[in-house]
């Protein structure tokens, strides 16, 4: 085995965050984080900050093929993950690409940032609950995400686990029903299309939240790269996000960034000591 095939690699679909809190940005540095090398095809830019969406560009969708085609030619990927994803035409684009190169895919379904801006045009939820759900080795709602995927409302933890159950009778085969907008504790649900599981951190109190649902579903396609399995990496990918968030470095004037890198802090503020 060639020493490149031997480096885990994962590749992130998503669009361009100008604050780098969120986006392809926070997917990049959460792989370098955890020690995977990161590919990228971008699928639109935003003019963003931490305190909301300026402007957005939607990219052509064969562009967006393109650069799938163009690394994983190349270099390939042993996981990949989506993230915001913008319309129905590029939603189907990825949907052959994941199928034509058989990729263990994590879909982040965004649909808004915390400052409520849509990052997805209304006319595309359709095209992401038929046509790349039935994809999905993991797929990572938040709550208002899992309600416009069933159409349910949902607040408690068992209104969480039929949402679950619901997302994974159309195709996923593991779903994670994140708990990070409840108002207690940001319990998450996961389903692996047997059994129900709970994913519990203490809440952080903090404004400092942009992009975790983007660094989370990231650091799930970096532990799947590595080899764990989908129980192992969802809880191993709670755990670096809740510690990302304690870790924030208090940037902006909205909802700022996590610390990627609060691992790397960490050793140094321990050598320090
Ligand atoms: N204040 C917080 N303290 C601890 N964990 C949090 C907090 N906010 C979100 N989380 C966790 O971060 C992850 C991303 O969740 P969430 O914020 O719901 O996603 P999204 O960014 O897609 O809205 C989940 O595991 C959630 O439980
Ligand atoms: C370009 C881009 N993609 C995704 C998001 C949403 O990120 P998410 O992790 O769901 O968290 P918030 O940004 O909503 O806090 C984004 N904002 N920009």
């Amino acid at each position: 085995m060639s020493e490149e095939q031997r480096h885990p690699r994962a590749l992130t679909i998503a669009g361009s965050d100008s604050s780098a809190g969120a986006g392809i940005q926070a997917d990049l540095k959460t792989f370098a984080a955890l020690e995977v090398y990161g590919l990228s095809a971008i699928t639109a830019i935003t003019a963003q900050n931490t305190l909301g969406v300026r402007a957005a560009f939607e990219l052509p969708p064969e562009l967006v093929e393109a650069q799938i085609d163009a690394v994983l030619e190349d270099i390939g990927a042993d996981a990949a993950k989506t993230g915001m994803l913008a319309t129905a035409p590029i939603i189907e684009a990825v949907a052959r690409s994941v199928a034509r190169w058989k990729l263990r895919l994590v879909v982040d379904p965004v649909m808004a940032a915390k400052s409520g801006d849509p990052l997805l045009r209304p006319e595309a939820v359709a095209a992401l609950r038929g046509v790349l759900l039935p994809l999905a080795e993991v797929v990572t709602p938040n709550l208002p995400e899992a309600e416009m995927l069933t159409g349910r409302h949902i607040e408690t933890l068992e209104e969480m686990r039929e949402a679950a159950r619901a997302i994974h009778d159309r195709g996923a085969r593991h779903v994670v029903v994140k708990g990070g907008h409840r108002l207690d504790a940001p319990i998450d649900v996961y389903f692996d299309g047997t059994g129900f599981s709970e994913l519990r951190a203490e809440r952080i109190e903090t404004r400092h939240t942009h992009g975790t649902g983007c660094t989370f579903s990231a650091a799930i396609a970096a532990f799947l790269a590595h080899g764990l399995s989908v129980a192992e990496a969802v809880a191993e990918a709670k755990r670096y996000v809740t510690e990302a968030i304690r870790h924030a470095p208090g940037l902006g004037h909205g909802h700022g960034p996590t610390e990627h890198f609060w691992q790397w802090r960490q050793s140094k503020e321990a050598q320090t000591r």
